[in-house]
């Protein structure tokens, strides 16, 4: 299926990876009215009929998903397994992409009754066209059922296929967890160049332009990022300062912790609210 294609989609959950999902394939001209969205939170419905003209909002799932092609599955992890076997009766001539961290294709071909099974694991710069996106086919969808899936992501951002299921994992904590992290780091060159003197737009201003203009960089440069890293810091110059003071700190090694406790809790998520 091509983003203009007439085989309808369903999106079980309206949250935040649904409303990004839905956001790049109207963008790319997939019909409104292709889309039917479960959504069981009043507000929320509101919200995405009123962010998506034309799209079919349900509170409930039922007969309406029989036409689905393709059923993306938007919903925490620990909601899963109930709304996938209230949909399951409805669903099950359907491809199922499923973004949801932790939970195995495992559980979903039980609770759902079918192999195919695509997972992604999606992040949120997907909300305007910058999205990384890891995959993993289980062996039951056929070539066609992933290229139908690389044609949805690929209105999101960047994609990668993966042959183990359990590196989703990784994954999640790498670049589905990622854009946090990130923001987390200008959360503290705000605060610091605050601290210092300026005012909080300034500070926030050059600490965002930094990273567009440091990824830009490295995503265009053929060298590595230690090397670029190299080439900004001047000997006994300011930055060699400010990165001795984070290697004392442990700045690398605790982040490197951090992602392996986010890789765990993907795990975790898998163990606690699989089937
Ligand atoms: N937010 C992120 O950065 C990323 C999230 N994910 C995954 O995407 C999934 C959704 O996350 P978000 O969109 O952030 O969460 P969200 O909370 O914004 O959206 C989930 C939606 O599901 C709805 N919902 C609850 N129970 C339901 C049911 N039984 N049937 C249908 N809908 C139901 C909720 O009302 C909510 O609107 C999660 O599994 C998460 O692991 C994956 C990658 C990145
Ligand atoms: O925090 C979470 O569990 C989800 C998965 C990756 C990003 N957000």
């Amino acid at each position: 299926m091509t983003p203009t294609s007439p085989s309808p989609l369903a999106f079980i959950g309206g949250g935040n990876m649904a409303s990004a999902i839905i956001g790049g394939l109207l963008k790319q001209g997939l019909p409104a009215a292709l889309i039917d969205v479960v959504e069981p939170y009043g507000p929320q419905r509101d919200k995405l009929r009123e962010q998506f003209p034309g799209i079919t909002v349900l509170e409930a799932p039922g007969v309406a998903l029989a036409r689905a092609g393709l059923v993306v599955w938007a919903v925490k992890p620990q909601t899963f397994k109930e709304a996938a076997l209230a949909s399951a009766p409805h669903t099950a001539r359907a491809l199922h992409l499923s973004v949801a961290a932790g939970i195995r294709s495992d559980s979903m071909a039980t609770w759902l009754g079918t192999e195919r099974i695509v997972r992604a694991m999606p992040n949120t710069p997907a909300l305007v066209g910058q999205g990384m996106t890891g995959l993993y086919a289980r062996p039951g969808a056929s070539a066609s059922d992933r290229a139908q899936v690389e044609a949805v992501v690929a209105t999101t951002g960047a994609h990668v296929w993966l042959q183990r299921e359990s590196d989703l994992d990784t994954v999640t904590a790498l670049s589905g967890s990622g854009p946090a992290y990130v923001f987390y780091f200008l959360e503290a060159m705000r605060e610091a160049g605050i601290h210092m003197g300026l005012d909080a737009a300034t500070a926030q201003k050059l600490a965002i332009g930094t990273f567009v203009g440091a990824s830009a960089l490295a995503a265009a440069s053929d060298e590595p990022p230690e090397v670029l890293r190299e080439r900004v810091t001047s000997k006994g110059g300011t930055t060699f300062a400010a990165l001795t003071s984070m290697e004392s700190a442990g700045i690398k090694v605790a982040f490197v912790a951090a992602m392996h406790a986010a890789q765990v809790r993907a795990k975790e998520l898998g163990d606690e609210f699989g089937a």
